[in-house]
């Protein structure tokens, strides 16, 4: 863009020949193009076809004066205005002022000093240039800031409006002129301005763009939402910011929703697993700042998978939002301790609770969402019992990382499950020990089947009526090299958690099958050997391959071996149990269901399994002749068995009285201390050799 002015076109009006002249002789000295008009009416003719870039008029013309000319011209200008130097016949106030009343722009006073009017002219046509492109510069600019959807001002240093254009997106919180003039703490609230204030001089300062968001209610009769906005203040001056606000209620809106979306548990509703990390990387900070302590609740349902299986993914779904809700009322903040809820994933909970002043108290919390859990749950007509287990690690004792403190609680949660679920256990550095351990028994686990470190006991199983041995029971038992005899209740279910437990039942099922066969005597009544399937035994694809050629093998007869399954097993996915269960009876085994009383059994499916004995569980035994709800509940297992024409073994009998009472209800066998401890497979011939003596005399 050019910087100086362009050499222009005078119009030099004036109806004394030498004075026009002596005007063109000047104007061509300093470069510049002139055209002539010897009195008013031509001066206007001259303008309008030649659009000269200044006029020189003498004011003191015959007919139109030079005073109505520049009128004129001013009349007829519709871009920009020409400069116009009048030429007084002298340089008093009186024709000055009417010159300028006039339009005019400058004036020179006769008589005329030559050289100066030569600058004079070209600094006019100069300022004019300038003139006429800020004018450019400043349309452009309205055009730009007309065309934005902001809302601009301008402010000074100390925070009064100088201008205040209301954008045509704008919503209209603020009129112009209620701004423009006064101070930004008369027009927006108190935090705001002051807040507004420090950015601009800020900005100032620095000269760099600054921004910030606020929140504006609006104005109106009916309580609205208040509205979001961001103002950019940019540096225009030393002392001049010039602001742009934006209504960004709409993107707040939308980050708002992705928000929700990213951080909300689609299902429940409450926070997810990124949420409830960010929370707790935030209440780290916060808490080692501050020198407080926190916990972490970790809470999973018992028996969930269960739920969903038996009663469908809707139910499951509903269960879990159930529990969200009632988590929600029990944690809620204020309550004690203010509390913050996540869902992990699957039936995973986590609770936060900070600024902890005493552990009992993260106990308490536990405890009460327990008792929560307990209560029934009423979904689709189903009434459903749930409990929870909870793991707790504090901040700082346990760990000082988020991913330690969470590791923590889910330690301590896998401890509360194997300590009998509806739990609550707080981690300890103990835990991890165990948990090495767990790890290093899982290796020796791994070598015990090659090493030829397991081995079996046969417990035996007597008719109550004739009190003669009709089977066995096969136990499993682990001699590690190190610690010696290693109980089943711990290494079964290491074995069901990491699958060694399928190759382990298969040995089991294999060599009881096979030590059975040698009990076996001719003319005599056959002896029957039971075995314990677990869980993810009764799932595996190749069990009923592995029970037929286990048979095979061994020669024993299908209907000498028992398999004893568990409530929990048969119920778990109870249509897949079926088709299992007809394909074990198509092979002539025994089936039996093992400590009966302690899980949930649906009788509908009980009586559509069709199997042909139930266990007692020990626990309802133990007590009895004396306990009146034992002694209650055996009797109805008894009955129910009877009429669904199943036979009834009563577990873990430890004395006579227990037996006579279970020879009272009609109880068909009996298993335990009393009638005989697990012995080694060596011992089983003498033992029914010594019995089969006993019965002879
Ligand atoms: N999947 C498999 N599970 C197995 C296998 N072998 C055993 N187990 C299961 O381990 C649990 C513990 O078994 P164990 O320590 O052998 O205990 C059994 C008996 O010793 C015990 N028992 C028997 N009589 C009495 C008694 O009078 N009192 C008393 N306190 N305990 C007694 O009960 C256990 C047998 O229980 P059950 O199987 O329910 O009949 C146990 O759950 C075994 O099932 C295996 O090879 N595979």
């Amino acid at each position: 863009m050019a910087t100086s002015p362009k050499r222009g076109l005078v119009l030099v009006a004036d109806d004394d020949p030498t004075m026009r002249l002596l005007m063109l002789e000047m104007l061509a000295q300093v470069g510049l193009d002139a055209i002539e008009a010897e009195d008013g009416l031509q001066a206007i003719a001259r303008y309008q076809s030649a659009s000269p870039d200044l006029v020189l008029l003498d004011v003191d013309m015959p007919g139109l004066d030079g005073l109505a000319v520049c009128r004129e011209i001013r009349q007829l200008e519709t871009h920009g205005t020409v400069p116009i130097i009048m030429v007084t016949g002298g340089d008093e106030l009186d024709s000055v002022t009417r010159a300028y009343e006039a339009g005019a722009t400058d004036f020179v006073s006769k008589p005329i000093n030559w050289p100066i009017l030569g600058h004079r002219v070209l600094y006019v046509l100069r300022a004019s240039d300038a003139i006429s492109r800020l004018r450019i510069a400043d349309a452009q600019h309205r055009a730009v800031l007309a065309a934005i959807p902001d809302t601009f001002f301008r402010m000074n240093k100390d925070g009064y409006y100088l201008d205040y254009e209301q954008g045509h997106e704008a919503s209209s919180v603020f009129a112009s002129d209620l701004c423009v003039g006064r101070h930004l703490s008369q027009v927006l609230p108190p935090e705001i301005a002051g807040h507004m204030l420090e950015q601009v001089h800020s900005v100032l300062q620095t000269q760099h763009i600054r921004s910030l968001d606020y929140q504006l209610p609006l104005p109106g009769p009916a309580p609205l939402p208040a509205r979001h906005f961001e103002a950019r203040l940019v540096a225009t001056g030393p002392n001049e910011v010039l602001g742009l606000v934006r209504d960004i209620s709409e993107r707040k809106r939308s980050e708002e929703q992705i928000r929700r979306l990213a951080y909300c548990d689609s299902l429940t509703g409450i926070p997810n697993r990124q949420a409830f990390l960010e929370t707790l990387e935030a209440e780290l900070v916060r808490s080692r700042k501050a020198n407080k302590k926190f916990a972490v609740l970790f809470m999973d349902l018992d028996a969930f998978k269960r739920i969903n299986d038996t009663l469908g993914h809707d139910v499951g779904d509903h269960l879990l939002k159930a529990v969200s809700d009632r988590l929600r009322d029990t944690t809620r903040p204020g309550d004690l301790v203010c509390t913050n809820l996540a869902r992990l994933g699957g039936d995973e909970f986590t609770i936060l609770i900070p600024d902890l002043d005493k552990v009992e108290d993260a106990l308490n919390v536990a405890q009460r969402v327990k008792e929560a859990m307990r209560r029934p749950f009423l979904l689709e007509a189903h009434e459903i019992f749930v409990t929870a287990s909870i793991g707790i690690s504090l901040y700082p004792e346990d760990g000082e990382d988020c991913n330690s403190l969470l590791k923590y609680a889910d330690t301590a949660m896998y401890h509360a499950k194997n300590c009998g679920k509806n739990n609550a256990k707080l981690y300890s550095s103990s835990l991890t020990m165990q948990i090495m351990s767990h790890v290093k028994l899982e290796v020796g686990l791994r070598k015990a089947l090659q090493n030829d470190e397991l081995y079996l006991l046969y417990q035996p199983q007597i008719d109550v009526a004739s009190t003669q041995i009709v089977g066995f029971e096969a136990l499993v038992r682990w001699k590690h090299p190190e610690r010696g005899v290693i109980s089943p209740t711990e290494f079964i279910p290491l074995a069901e958690e990491t699958g060694l437990i399928v190759p382990i039942g298969e040995w089991v099922l294999r060599t009881a099958c096979q030590q059975a066969t040698t009990w076996q005597l001719p003319g005599r009544r056959p002896v029957r050997v039971a075995v314990n399937l677990s869980a993810k035994q009764f799932k595996d694809d190749n069990l009923t391959q592995s029970v037929l050629s286990a048979l095979h093998d061994t020669g024993l007869p299908a209907e000498l071996l028992e398999l004893e399954l568990t409530e929990g097993t048969l119920m778990d996915d109870a249509r897949a149990t079926m088709v299992t269960l007809e394909q074990l009876r198509g092979i002539g085994v025994f089936l039996s269901i093992d400590d009966f009383g302690t899980g949930y059994s649906s009788m509908n499916y009980l009586k559509r399994f069709d199997v042909r004995a139930l266990k007692i569980d020990r626990s309802f035994i133990s007590g009895l002749p004396l306990d009146a709800e034992n002694a209650a509940i055996t009797r109805a297992i008894v009955a129910m068995a009877h009429g669904l024409k199943m036979a009834v073994v009563a577990e873990g009998v430890e004395t006579d009285a227990q037996l006579v009472l279970l020879e009272q209800y009609g109880c068909d066998m009996a298993q335990g201390y009393y009638l005989g401890h697990p012995s080694p497979p060596e011992l089983i011939p003498s033992l029914l050799a010594s019995q089969r003596a006993m019965a002879m005399t």
